[in-house]
């Protein structure tokens, strides 16, 4: 390409003196304006995460993020430094619902925004500490208790209790969340008088969460003094599937909420403070939620939309650690993590992350920092598209217990084709999710989705409608009370890890009954009993985290006598 200077919102930016056309997101476009040699990007609204501009004929994609402005061709990247114009939002910082659990908590999150002057961040908020779990549960036992019993039940109380508290500790007026409150007493007593609680009453329910917590934070603000602005997500363009308790974010998402986020900032700036978790069914135009924890994917998404520099997610931990602290206390934090770890970790059971959470991130290549409200002086994670791997050897065991694995053995002859096709299509009609798999030409051993067995409440009688199926083609053994732990880490190293790891396991006795090295080339799932699973872990985090790396390699101080020099293993 070649480089003439031309004028980027007012910065000299070397680009060819022609037309620029946006192909995509015309929408969009403010006054319909063309990409001129001189048109400011940075006058789009968004700053888009990824453009299609057409050049002389031919696509170039374009992409604005933070202070740079990315031109891709050819798969060639060229960047060129350009000013952020003082307009633009910044940043999405999350809080989860432990970092906003009392008025206290507000505050201090309220000072830690106002600690980072140079940032115009977009604010997400989860509910307030265990809020969902006492929706939840509200809801279950509403549909036993009887309607005139609702204002009786423990769990309403403890949410109108806290809510009032809150407000009342922070010097704002109850009535930015009495109705709600009333509202969810409505609901609930609905749910009494209906004795059912379905998927997409859930999702309503839990929905009272977030929009309670966010109007509290936002006026709160205001009342200090810092502009703030309250959005329900799910009236800002978060479009998603129907798939209550569980809903996919579907693409119109991205360039709705960009629009009216930015719009709103430009017209009027304010903090905007937007619910996570939430979201809007396309078809139902009902409230649908991520599944749990789904406010990190509302803050990865808003973070794509806009093309962000940075995304935060503040917990109550210092980053994603090395193991579940509550399974094992001397877990450390991991320093930096690729997008393909994190996914792996959150998808194969680290709460810490929600599972979906990574893909916004890593499609628009913006960096996610894991951090701990309650400590934010610690580094926390770093989560990116590469990192450096050459000393890693293994980043975080992970544990996902209450597992239901299949063996399943072809009762047809060795040589015969389809079996695994057979399989697997049984899998598709019943819509059952697998999430691990090791094969043979005639055998094969699966684990089915915990997550999806969950949301979906496969119960049962639909496990056993799945093995008279699996039974007329093959021998079919249910296993279940299993845990998967997965190794994330540097697979180029697996002999290292698995050499390392069955150690670990012989020396405890236990026995693996499947092992999986993942086509991601970041995780070996190893299927061993829930009962000596959390103690697997412990040993694991030992051997790997706490001992001198170079200890691994037994055969080399007894062999050949050259030891390696990883002395963690990150
Ligand atoms: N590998 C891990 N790294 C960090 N935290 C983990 C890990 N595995 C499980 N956790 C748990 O995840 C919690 C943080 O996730 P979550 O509760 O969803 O945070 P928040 O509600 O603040 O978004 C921690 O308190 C910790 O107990
Ligand atoms: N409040 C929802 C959504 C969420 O993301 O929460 P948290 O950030 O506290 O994990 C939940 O509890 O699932």
């Amino acid at each position: 390409m070649a480089t003439s200077m031309h004028s980027v919102c007012g910065v000299k930016t070397p680009f060819q003196a022609s037309p620029w056309r946006c192909s995509r997101f015309q929408p969009l476009l403010q006054s319909q304006q063309r990409f001129e040699s001189s048109v400011s990007l940075l006058s789009l609204p968004g700053g888009f995460s990824s453009l299609k501009v057409s050049y002389q004929e031919r696509d170039i994609r374009v992409r604005c993020q933070g202070g740079n402005l990315h031109i891709l061709e050819r798969g060639q990247t060229e960047t060129h430094d350009f000013e952020e114009s003082a307009n633009e939002l910044t940043c999405v910082m999350k809080f989860g619902g432990s970092s906003v659990a009392s008025a206290e908590r507000m505050r201090e999150v309220a000072d830690l925004i106002c600690s980072f002057p140079e940032e115009r961040p977009i604010i997400v908020l989860s509910a307030m500490g265990k809020t969902t779990n006492n929706l939840l549960q509200a809801g279950e036992k509403a549909v036993s208790c009887g309607v005139s019993n609702v204002n009786e039940l423990e769990e309403l109380d403890i949410i109108k209790e806290l809510h009032l508290r809150t407000v009342c500790e922070l010097g704002l007026e109850s009535s930015i969340i009495s109705k709600r409150l009333d509202e969810l007493e409505q609901l609930l007593k609905g749910i009494a008088m209906m004795k059912e609680l379905t998927l997409r009453t859930r999702d309503y329910l839990v929905s009272f969460g977030e929009c309670m917590s966010t109007r509290i934070f936002a006026a709160y603000l205001n009342r200090i003094g810092v502009k703030a602005r309250q959005y329900d997500a799910f009236e800002i363009g978060f479009i998603t599937t129907d798939d209550f308790t569980n809903a996919d974010i579907l693409e119109a998402t991205y360039p709705a909420v960009a629009k009216r986020l930015h719009d709103d900032w430009i017209s009027d700036p304010a903090i905007p403070i937007v619910t996570g978790f939430l979201g809007k069914g396309w078809r139902t135009c009902a409230v649908t939620t991520f599944g749990r924890g789904g406010s990190d994917l509302t803050a990865t998404t808003i973070g794509k939309a806009l093309g962000l520099r940075e995304i935060q997610v503040w917990k109550d931990v210092d980053g994603v650690l090395t193991c579940d602290p509550n399974i094992y206390s001397r877990a450390e934090p991991v320093p930096f993590l690729t997008f393909e770890e994190a996914a792996e970790l959150a998808y194969f059971g680290a709460q810490v992350l929600h599972p979906q959470s990574m893909r916004p991130a890593r499609e628009a290549d913006i960096p996610v920092r894991v951090k701990n409200s309650y400590n934010p002086k610690a580094p926390g994670t770093l989560i990116t598209r590469a990192r450096d791997m050459s000393e890693a050897v293994l980043t975080s065991i992970v544990l996902k217990r209450n597992v239901t694995m299949l063996d399943i053995v072809s009762t047809r002859m060795l040589g015969q084709f389809g079996f695994l096709a057979k399989v697997f299509s049984i899998f598709e009609d019943l819509g059952i999710s697998v999430d691990v798999v090791a094969t043979s030409e005639v055998s094969i051993s699966l684990t089915l989705d915990p997550s999806k067995l969950w949301s979906r409440e496969l119960i049962q009688q639909e496990l056993d409608h799945v093995v008279e199926e699996l039974e007329k083609v093959a021998v079919v053994n249910l296993l279940q009370r299993r845990s998967i732990i997965s190794l994330i880490g540097n697979v180029q190293r697996s002999s290292l890890i698995l050499e390392k790891a069955f150690h670990v396991l012989r020396t405890n006795g236990v026995n693996v009954q499947m092992i999986s090295q993942g086509a991601s080339k970041v995780n070996i799932s190893l299927i061993v009993n829930d009962s000596e699973a959390e103690q697997c872990v412990r040993a694991l985090h030992s051997a790997f985290f706490e001992s001198n790396l170079s200890d691994l390699y037994w055969g080399s101080r007894s062999g050949n006598g050259s030891v390696p020099t990883e002395s963690n293993g990150y």
